[in-house]
């Protein structure tokens, strides 16, 4: 019968870190894996330890698969048999046993290293005479990356009598039971020689001081997975796509997506749903996004991921390489993507036609690890966007939110667009630029008029003089048509004399106007629903969270459309997708009741704003009110 087959495994890296010390005999009196008592431990997956068993002995590989060590596998400790020493790696000829130390540098001072050398503890050693710095590069022990500990090492050393020795002394967990490791293991590369604790104190000399720092990002400059789980339609990849354009108009980094529907299409294509196949999916996106961390970049993950182990495995990843992990869990209930079903998926599921479909017939595993939770129900996009910039931006990662937009940006945003005809303008290159690009893009003509509605809440101050006013200034063009509602209006109300008035300094009239209250209708009918107040543009979300691409604040708008040369329809198609947000400081606030003055600046605040945005809906190149 032929012998079993000894199996492969690549271990852990504190394990990959303890048997290089084991086969160097540095962790001595420890000699093998599994000893009574002994951190020094080996853990194999089950299946390959039932082959190990079988075989009595496990081949450690490295992560490449170069295989390290012969390790017996049965009852008492695991004994080790080095095959190959580790090769490759940096600095990787500063990595010795103690026996060549020994050799080499015996009668020097040994010297502990976990940390970059202050000038405080250069002094020190210098004191000390000939010395070993042993940098603790093992997993976890050092503040910095290994690398970075003996780049700095190397560099204090530099400016002393010492050699650089990197010992792969891995922490195990439990402070006592590492300082008494370490202490073994500094004896045995030490000998009869002294060893000596550096006191911490001082600062970090200029030149080490840079090693330190490019080691340590800043949290806005360190790598990034954004990791959305949740149910299939609960708002993952709209959350991610509008995230995404928050980070692009920024342009302070790159972003890459890696959206569930579209990886299964390209880096997984062929998976199933069954549960080994949906981890394999995860894993997958997790070791591309981790990847992309370690380099400093943004990956957006936005898959359904409905096991808590391997969103585990996922962030141990992203972690190791060095990147931050941050879990959004859009916690839509089923219930609300059932009632969305916007791909007619959970009626296929509930009709059997879909097997293990997530919610229905396969776990969902909700996390309780996450960064940020968002139940997306009843909101609109941009609100439930703001928890996940929010959190973002207290965690210290990304500050996509405006809280420190300049407050007078609609001022500057109204002097600097395309004005109302004066002489003065004659002339000016700027304006002349912009009507340019508007008028070289008019709306199609056979498309029908673009029907925008304004609304504020009893549909007679604010409203109706947007009404009139954009009426007026788009001189009644065919392509749009402008109308007004209240989100609590009467009925056929006239005007409010005292706003009334104030149209009538501009020369335009309200007789022919009369109020009517906000209906479904209306809503549905409007292509662009133009909001005094953010109030009144959540009450209309409330009802209807599916048109946040065409309800905005009058505002909102304006700031948004600078953006864009485009008219018409696809003006507003292209805001949609890319609006900026609501904010209070845009609103225009009531008049009613509070006498001429104010009615006058709430009137100049509309004029001010409808200025840009008519011309910009007109794709005309003035307005003539
Ligand atoms: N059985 C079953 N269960 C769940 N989802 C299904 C299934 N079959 C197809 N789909 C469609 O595939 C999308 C989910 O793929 P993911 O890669 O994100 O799923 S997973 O993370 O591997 O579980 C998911 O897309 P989203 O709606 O964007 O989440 C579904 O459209
Ligand atoms: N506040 C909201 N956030 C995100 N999506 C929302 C919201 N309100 C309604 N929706 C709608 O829910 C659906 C979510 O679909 P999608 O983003 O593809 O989900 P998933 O990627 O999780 O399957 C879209 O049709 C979206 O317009």
């Amino acid at each position: 019968m032929p012998s079993p087959v000894v199996p492969q495994h690549c271990p852990s890296q504190r394990e990959l870190d303890d048997l290089e010390l084991l086969s160097v005999g540095a962790l001595s009196p420890i000699r093998a894996f599994n000893e009574p008592d002994s951190p020094v431990t080996l853990t194999l997956p089950p299946e390959v330890l039932e082959q190990a068993a079988r075989a009595g002995a496990v081949e450690l590989v490295d992560p490449e698969g170069l295989p390290l060590a012969r390790v017996a596998v049965g009852d008492g400790p695991w004994t080790v048999e080095p095959l190959t020493h580790a090769q490759y790696g940096p600095f990787r000829s500063f990595y010795l046993s103690p026996a060549d130390v020994r050799a080499q540098y015996a009668g020097r001072a040994f010297v502990p290293v976990t940390d970059a050398l202050t000038d405080v503890q250069l002094r020190e050693v210098r004191d000390l005479g000939p010395a070993v710095l042993l940098a603790l590069v093992g997993r976890g022990t050092p503040s910095l990356s290994p690398v970075a500990l003996l780049r700095a090492t190397l560099t204090a050393a530099d400016h002393l009598d010492a050699e650089v020795v990197a010992v792969p002394l891995a922490s195990h967990g439990d402070a006592d039971v590492d300082h008494a490791l370490g202490v073994q293991v500094v004896a045995n590369y030490a000998g009869i020689d002294r060893v000596h604790g550096l006191q911490d104190a001082g600062e970090l000399p200029l030149e080490i001081a840079e090693i330190v720092a490019a080691d340590r990002p800043a949290p806005e400059e360190q790598g990034l997975v954004l990791f959305f789980t949740g149910l299939s339609g609960s708002g993952k990849s709209t959350l991610a796509r509008a995230l995404m354009d928050r980070v692009l108009e920024q342009g302070e980094r790159t972003v890459t997506s890696l959206d569930g529907d579209v990886v299964r299409r390209n880096l997984s294509a062929g998976l199933t749903f069954s549960k080994q196949d949906r981890e394999t999916n995860i894993l997958r996106i997790g070791w591309v996004a981790a990847e992309i961390s370690r380099h400093g970049g943004l990956a957006v993950c936005s898959p359904i991921a409905p096991f808590d182990a391997t969103r585990q495995q996922v962030r141990a990843m992203v972690e190791e390489a060095g990147g931050a992990f941050f879990l959004v869990h859009v916690a839509t209930p089923l219930e609300e993507c059932e009632r969305r079903d916007r791909k007619g998926l959970y009626a296929k599921a509930r009709a059997g036609e879909i097997p293990e479909f997530t919610g229905i017939s396969s776990p969902y595993e909700e996390p309780d690890d996450a960064d940020v939770r968002v139940d997306t129900t009843g909101r609109s996009i941009e609100d439930a966007l703001d928890d996940v910039l929010d959190a973002l931006a207290s965690a210290g990662f990304l500050d996509l939110t405006d809280e420190d937009a300049d407050p007078d940006e609609v001022s500057r945003l109204v002097a600097s667009a395309p004005r109302t005809s004066t002489s003065e303008d004659e002339g000016d290159p700027t304006v002349v630029e912009v009507r340019a690009e508007r008028a070289s893009k008019p709306p199609a003509e056979e498309r029908p008029a673009l029907q925008v509605l304004f609304v504020c809440t009893a549909n007679i101050c604010r409203s109706p003089y947007m009404e009139i006013t954009a009426r007026t200034a788009s001189a009644d063009q065919p392509g749009v048509q402008f109308r007004s509602a209240g989100t609590h209006g009467f009925r056929d109300h006239p005007m409010d004399g005292v706003m009334a008035e104030a149209l009538g300094r501009r020369g335009l009239e309200s007789d022919e106007f009369t109020s009517r209250p906000l209906s479904a209708a209306l809503i549905e009918q409007a292509d662009l629903i133009l909001t005094a107040e953010m109030s009144h543009r959540s009450f209309i979300l409330d009802d209807h969270p599916g048109e946040f691409r065409k309800v905005f604040t009058l505002g909102q708008f304006a700031e948004a459309v600078a953006n864009f040369d485009l008219a018409g329809h696809e003006l507003v198609l292209a805001v949609g997708d890319r609006r900026g947000t609501a904010e209070p400081r845009f609103d225009v606030h009531d008049p009613y009741g509070r006498g001429p003055e104010a009615a006058e600046a709430c009137a100049t605040q509309i004029d001010d704003l409808l200025r840009v945005v008519v011309p910009a809906l007109t794709g005309s190149d003035r307005i003539t009110a």
